[in-house]
């Protein structure tokens, strides 16, 4: 890479393109901070208007599980940067284009396609780089599925291996559970019926994301993430979260590892679980993550712009943390099109941010907004964007 990026502007022959795979919350974030670098953004999902296809220069609408009409929109696009932002994709067409088209995908396309599946990052963080993680069994039937169950032993927790934000996971925590934990694992996952992991559960004192950002002078970490999950999906996060030095030091050891296998330039997620100065490895996203959307207020550089800076090749010289921080997620459930009121009132505590990510439709339940506080401590700032999801009122109409 030379010492010079050049950067061009967008719509113009001199346009430097990125094709975001996945335009949900994170992307919009992610799509933003490219504009704000005059990159020619082009936003990609599964249903129209979604958030980051509001603010992209143009957007797409297909499935990116189908490997022909995936291929039709890196091939009409032409993208200087392929960037996923969900794990759904037909990773494999992705592997084929870099490798004979020299497509440039963020982080690698390996790294997208060992992520996309809890097989294989989990393969190769246990098996292939002896990182510590949960015991586990991947399971096609209901028979292995009982068998793995008694192997590990309970409590254990039951995943569809391609999911995301708790999407078909349960906890088993006695025999009158492991048969609904099946039925939801095969119903309940983004793609379908099919595999699933069976992983024993770490009674860990906290978990963390820790962001970790390759670029091109190096590995930078931030702080750690703290987070509070419900169903298996985020609904608090704050940082930084208290850890003794060993603790932290061996999750910078493990992210570490994990990243410098996967490779490329970008931001990663790596979630990690604590239990006094022992650390698991859990799983890791090759992209920003949703517990760090915290980073919106507790950082001068948020992690999407720190995955925009690493993926133009352009420095991070420092990571400056403003203060101690909290996130919320905002929920809404039912059917039909948001509408927020309680705005001000949201609003009207001192360093306290929102962000409604218009999302066109809940159909079920759905995360539909995050409130971002700061304070003088982990406890005020997370009551304080309690609070300000608390006086945000979503209807559905
Ligand atoms: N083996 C385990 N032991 C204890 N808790 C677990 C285990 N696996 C998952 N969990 C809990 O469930 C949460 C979600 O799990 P996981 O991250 O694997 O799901 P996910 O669907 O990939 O979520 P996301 O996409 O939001 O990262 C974890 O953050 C943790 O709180
Ligand atoms: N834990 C992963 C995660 O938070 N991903 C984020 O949620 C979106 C999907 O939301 P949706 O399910 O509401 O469409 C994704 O596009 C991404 O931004
Ligand atoms: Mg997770």
């Amino acid at each position: 890479m030379p010492d010079t990026v050049t950067l061009g502007t967008p719509l113009s022959p001199s346009a430097r393109r990125v094709l975001l795979l996945g335009s949900g919350e994170l992307g919009k974030e992610v799509a933003i901070e490219l504009q704000r670098l005059g990159v020619e953004v082009v936003a990609a999902d599964r249903y129209d208007n979604a958030p980051a296809m509001q603010v992209a220069h143009r957007a797409h609408t297909l499935n990116m599980l189908d490997p022909a009409a995936l291929r039709d929109l890196v091939a009409h696009e032409k993208p200087d940067l392929v960037v996923p932002e969900i794990e759904a994709i037909h990773t494999q067409t992705l592997v084929e284009l870099e490798a004979s088209r020299g497509q440039r995908v963020v982080p690698t396309a390996r790294a997208a396609r060992l992520t996309m599946d809890r097989e294989g990052i989990r393969r190769l963080a246990a098996e292939t780089l002896g990182v510590p993680t949960s015991p586990y069994r991947f399971v096609d039937t209901f028979d292995e599925y009982r068998e793995a169950v008694a192997a590990i032993g309970l409590p254990c927790v039951v995943k569809p291996v391609m999911s995301s934000s708790g999407k078909g996971q349960s906890t088993v925590r006695s025999e009158a559970d492991v048969e609904a934990a099946w039925e939801y694992a095969q119903f309940g996952g983004r793609a379908g019926q099919g595999r699933c992991i069976v992983e024993g559960f770490v009674d860990f004192d906290y978990e963390i994301t820790l962001l970790t950002v390759r670029h091109r002078d190096g590995t930078s970490f931030c702080d750690p993430i703290g987070h509070l999950q419900e169903a298996g999906d985020y609904r608090e996060s704050w940082m930084p979260q208290p850890m003794s030095e060993a603790a932290l030091r061996e999750s910078q050891r493990i992210a570490k590892v994990v990243t410098d296998d996967l490779g490329g330039w970008g931001l990663f997620g790596v979630e990690l679980f604590v239990k006094g100065d022992q650390v698991w490895f859990s799983e890791v996203s090759p992209r920003p993550h949703d517990t760090g959307l915290v980073t919106l207020v507790s950082q001068e550089l948020s992690e999407f712009a720190l995955h925009a800076r690493a993926i133009l090749g352009l420095p991070v010289p420092n990571i400056r943390s403003l203060g101690p921080s909290a996130s919320c997620a905002v929920l809404a459930t039912g059917h039909g099109v948001p509408e927020f009121s309680g705005v001000d009132a949201a609003l009207a505590e001192p360093d306290t941010q929102l962000r409604l990510f218009g999302k066109p439709r809940v159909e079920g339940q759905r995360r539909v907004a995050v409130t971002l506080a700061r304070d003088t401590d982990i406890d005020a700032a997370r009551a304080k964007a309690r609070r300000a999801a608390a006086a945000l009122q979503v209807k559905l109409i």
